[in-house]
Order: structure tokens, then sequence, then C-alpha cells
């Protein structure tokens, strides 16, 4: 084999209800043995990615998949070959997962990974498995902070762990005050705070990243240099440049309509899961507009990471 040949993988990220996700050791025997991996394998000739998902769990670890759904790809160039792995998020299956190959099993904390070493490939998996499946955008410029401010406490306690600020209309100083007050929440809760502003507005302020609009995006050559960055994007194309930035995940939108974009048709659930398809994305997508925490689940059968909630946060 040389690494030109393109080698089509598929890994199932198995997530239990608390959270916790099921790696295993590659067996003596595979080339880098002793590595931490997702479970899985190649595709063979001919077979759907879906249903060698499914063979490669049975026989890897004898459970029956019930639930999947598509979610990041990458690609990645080993000195033994040059692999595009298809990662599927696997909430449901039936048996208890039992090493059938010689590999250890470990259920690992997103964020609080204690097994070493991880296929070089995973890194960005495993930051992707750190972001929550739900996040909120601010508009107080059209609800008023104080209904914002009113609202964030419960969604901090249902674990809310992302939070962007977007208020197009605010003059920096305003924002600035508005990313103080809301800062006062979501610190002591462990919640980033993410602002979408002109990068260079946010030195001192108490935040944890930038979420650039897609016209910053456009024009962006080199990740702004903050912990943690993401980006709106509308088309597949633009996913693509988010990824080729080293960004750590983008919204893509809007799906329903939405009190933000009403001339606008919306991507609706099926043009949301084309785009997805189409661009195999390499950063976990959000999908944004007009969304309740109830749609989550279609989100993700999708291919979403999860869902950006901005009116439908507050209500
Ligand atoms: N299963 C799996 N493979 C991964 C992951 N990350 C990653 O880079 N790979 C790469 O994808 C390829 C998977 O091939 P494999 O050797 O596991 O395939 P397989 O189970 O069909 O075994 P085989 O070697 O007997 O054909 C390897 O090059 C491996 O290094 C991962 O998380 N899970």
């Amino acid at each position: 084999m040389t690494s030109t040949q393109l080698v089509e993988v598929v890994a199932g990220v198995l997530v239990r209800p608390d959270g916790r996700f099921l790696l295993a050791s590659r067996p003596v025997g595979k080339v880098y043995a002793g590595y931490w991996e997702f479970p899985g394998g190649k595709i063979e000739p001919g077979e759907a990615p879906y249903a060698a998902l499914v063979r490669e769990l049975q026989e890897e670890l004898a459970i029956t998949v019930t639930a999947a759904t598509p979610w990041l790809v990458q690609q990645f160039v080993y000195p033994h070959a040059h692999v595009r792995l298809r990662f599927y998020r696997v909430s449901a299956w039936q048996g208890e997962p039992q090493a059938q190959e010689g590999q250890q099993l470990n259920w690992q904390t997103p964020g609080q990974l204690d097994v070493a070493p991880m296929l070089p490939a995973n890194t960005p998996i495993l930051r992707a498995l750190s972001l929550p499946a739900i996040t909120a955008l601010t508009c107080a410029g059209e609800l008023g902070e104080d209904a914002v401010l009113a609202a964030l406490p419960a969604r901090l306690a249902a674990g809310l762990s992302l939070l962007i600020v977007r208020e197009p209309d605010y003059a920096r100083d305003q924002l600035a005050s508005w990313v103080a007050r809301l800062a006062e929440l979501t610190r002591p809760a462990g919640c980033r705070l993410l602002v979408n502003a002109e990068p260079d507005w946010l030195a001192g302020w108490p935040v944890d990243g930038v979420h650039l609009n897609s016209a910053r995006l456009a024009a962006c050559r080199q990740r702004p240099d903050f912990a943690w960055v993401g980006a709106s994007a509308h088309r597949p194309e633009e996913l693509q440049h988010a990824a080729e930035l080293g960004l750590d995940y983008a919204l893509l939108g809007h799906v329903l309509p939405t009190a933000s974009h009403p001339d606008a048709p919306p991507l609706g659930w099926q043009g949301l899961a084309c785009q997805l398809a189409s661009a195999g994305p390499r950063l976990p997508v959000y999908a944004l507009g007009g969304l309740g925490d109830a749609d989550l689940p279609a989100a993700c059968e999708a291919g979403a990471h999860g869902v950006a909630l901005m009116r439908g946060a507050w209500a």
C-alpha cells in the first residue's frame, strides 16, 4: 500500500447517557498497536459506511448498534496509509461492549482523557467531544439585557457551557459592559463565553474566545489567537474554510424560519443534511435558526453536532 491510496474507515463514538465515551486500545499485531482509538475499521469494497460501522462494532465489541448519527470526517496521512475517517456518534446499542480482539476498553470523560497515546488523527475529535450539544446566542438588543439575564441562571444550571454574545447593533463600550455583566454569571458556572465582534476589541475582556461572523470568516487567513474560536457559515465552502483555519466549531443556518432572516428561505432539515453530507464536516457544526431544545435529535440525525439557540434559549 502507498500513502497516496485513500483508505476509507468508519469509527464509532459510543456515548453513554452520563456523557462518557468508549476508547479501545489497538491490539498487538496491528499498526500503532497499543495506541487508543475509537472502535471501527476499514469499509469493505461496495459496503455502505453505516453498514460498515454496524459490522465493525459487532466484530470488535459484540454489540448491535441501534442508533447512530454521522458526525465528523477527518483525513490523515500516516506513513502506512492515507485514511479518511467517518466518525459516527453511537447513542444506543444492544449488549454490553466486550473486547473481541484482545483490545483494552476504557470509558472516558470528555475533556479529561486519562489514557495515552491516542492515534494522532483523533486529536480534533477529542476536542470536539468537549463541546456541548446545546449552545446559546444572546439577543439582548431585541429582548433586553434583563430578559436574557433572568433566563441565564436556569440555562447554566441545565449545563450550558458555551455562550456566544451576539449583539450586532451594540457599540464597543456597550458590548464591553454587557460582556462584563454576562461574565459575572458564566465564569463561576464554568461556561465558556465567546463574543461575535472584531477580535481586536476583546483584549482584556473576560472572554474565552471569539466568534467570527461570515464576513470576518471570509476575510480570515489565520486562526485568531484565542483559546476557542468559532464562526458562522451558510455554505459547505465556508465550513471548509473554517476547518482549514483550525476553528473549533461552526454554526450553520438558518434551518427553520427565523425573525433574524425574514426574507431568506430556510434550509430545512433536509437542506441541512445535504449541506453536511456534501461538506463532510471536519469540525463540529451547530444547526442554527428558529430552533429550540426539542430540535436537538433532528439536528443530530441530519449530521450536526448540536443546536445553537437564539430566541429559543431565552423564552
Ligand atoms: N478504528 C479506528 N481507526 C482509526 C482511528 N483513528 C485513526 O487514525 N484510525 C486509522 O484508520 C485505520 C483503520 O484501520 P484498522 O487497521 O483499524 O482496520 P480494520 O479494523 O479493518 O483492521 P485490519 O487491519 O485487520 O483490516 C488505521 O490506519 C488507523 O490508524 C480510530 O479512532 N478508530
